[in-house]
């Protein structure tokens, strides 16, 4: 593929006052100290120095090391923050006051943006679901029976999510393949990536109460972009019957800036076509859609791999959150639920090197002469997206990245 992306031409114009997501950064000189950033263009605004310099009474809000305590307090504080935050940053009135608090994004220290709560990873493309079947299990259907009824997913560990930076080392664990007598104990010889969208829930619900999917917006604070790392090897050995465990818990990589829902109203469109009848707590028909056309690009080592269009997802994020929580299940501050492997119906729209690769039979052949079934140690991942803003303009999302580093 061409390295000539959408994504280089005009950056800054990726995070105007249209976009204004939020992160947790610390600045060189102040290292110990995390603080709520804004990145406008290529700088970031602390935005609670910004709050007290302006006299706001959302200084308290943003006055914190992390977001908790903004993304708890709801919708009606999202859209004021959100307002104000716009206002300084392009009405003259505070330009004066907050432009001593804007630091040069490469002079700062992004960290994870959510203290994670509760993590979960759907399965929520048909393109991916399909072809991750026939390669996992090549004797049965491709979709399991209850995959057009319900977003199938499962819990995983919240506290391995890192920043994108964080070096990732290979796992090692039991391994099995299907003529071996008996599992031997190896690091992973299948590492593989998975290019995925996250929700970031904001404000909590109440146990026992399902949230309904009208109810998305009110709960669930933005999206950044997700690297759930997957060890192929040990994932098809261990899954079954109870889904992935070890192959999937030792890291995900997430992006450090979360785009508030409220910057991706362009970006909203209808999901696929669906052929079969849903249970009235998922069906969409008669709501307004949460399709989401984010056009993600993934590049290993620099070279553009894949470009999928997160708008072709069988699934959405408000069908995901209706599913989680039906039985009861609440929703707490900081949970973060992943949309699964974005993959198109293209050969060039697929979502991990499991399905690039058709499980490493037909590898990659980077622009170096190199060639990749699956992850080298050294090799560095990375994965971008954006989506239309209004008016024209575009939404960037930053990117989510990390290194393999070889096993202990
Ligand atoms: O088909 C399977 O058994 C599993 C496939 C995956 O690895 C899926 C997973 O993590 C969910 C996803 O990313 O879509
Ligand atoms: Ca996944
Ligand atoms: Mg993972």
């Amino acid at each position: 593929m061409p390295d000539v992306s959408p994504l280089d031409a005009g950056a800054a114009g990726l995070f105007g006052p249209h976009n204004l997501p939020y992160g947790v950064f610390a600045t060189a000189d102040d290292p110990g100290r995390g603080r709520i950033g804004v990145r406008i263009g290529d700088q970031v605004l602390d935005a609670g120095a910004a709050a007290r310099a302006v006299g706001s009474p959302d200084a308290g809000l943003l006055g914190h090391p992390t977001l908790g305590p903004l993304l708890a307090a709801g919708r009606p504080a999202w859209r004021r923050v959100r307002a104000a935050v716009a206002d300084w940053l392009t009405g003259a009135a505070h330009r004066d006051a907050v432009a001593p608090h804007l630091h040069p994004l490469s002079e700062v220290t992004l960290r994870l943006p959510i203290e994670v709560a509760d993590y979960v990873d759907f399965y929520a493309s048909e393109h991916h679901a399909t072809n991750a079947g026939r390669l996992f299990r090549p004797d049965g259907e491709a979709l399991p029976p209850n995959w057009k009824h319900l977003p199938i997913g499962y819990h995983g560990r919240a506290g391995t999510v890192v920043v994108s930076g964080t070096d990732v080392t290979r796992p090692s664990g039991q391994r099995k393949l299907p003529d071996d007598a008996s599992p031997v104990f190896a690091s992973s010889a299948r590492l593989d990536f998975e290019a995925e969208v996250g929700f970031v829930v904001g404000a909590p619900s109440v146990w026992g109460e399902p949230v309904a999917q009208g109810a998305f917006a009110d709960h669930v604070f933005g999206v950044c972009l997700v690297n759930d790392w997957s060890a192929r090897d040990i994932q098809a050995w261990e899954y079954q019957p109870l889904g992935p465990f070890l192959g999937k818990s030792f890291a995900t990589s997430v992006s450090p800036w979360v785009v508030p829902l409220d910057a991706l109203d362009a970006a909203r469109v209808a999901p696929p076509a669906r052929d079969t009848p849903l249970l009235p707590y998922l069906d969409d028909a008669d709501e307004q859609p949460w399709g989401l056309d984010l056009r993600l690009e993934i590049r290993i080592n620099g070279h553009v791999v894949s470009r999928p269009p997160f708008a072709t997802m069988y699934w959405t994020g408000a069908q995901m959150l209706a599913h989680m929580t039906v039985g009861g299940a609440s929703l707490r501050t900081g949970d973060l639920y992943a949309s699964g492997t974005v993959s198109g119906p293209r050969p060039d729209e697929l979502g991990c090197l499991l399905e690039l690769t058709r499980g490493g039979r037909t590898p990659l052949r980077l622009p170096d002469g190199t060639e990749r079934g699956f992850l080298a140690d050294g090799d560095e991942v990375s994965i971008t997206a954006w989506a239309p803003g209004r008016d024209g303009t575009r939404v960037g999302f930053g990117e989510v990245t990390g290194r393999v580093l070889p096993a202990r």
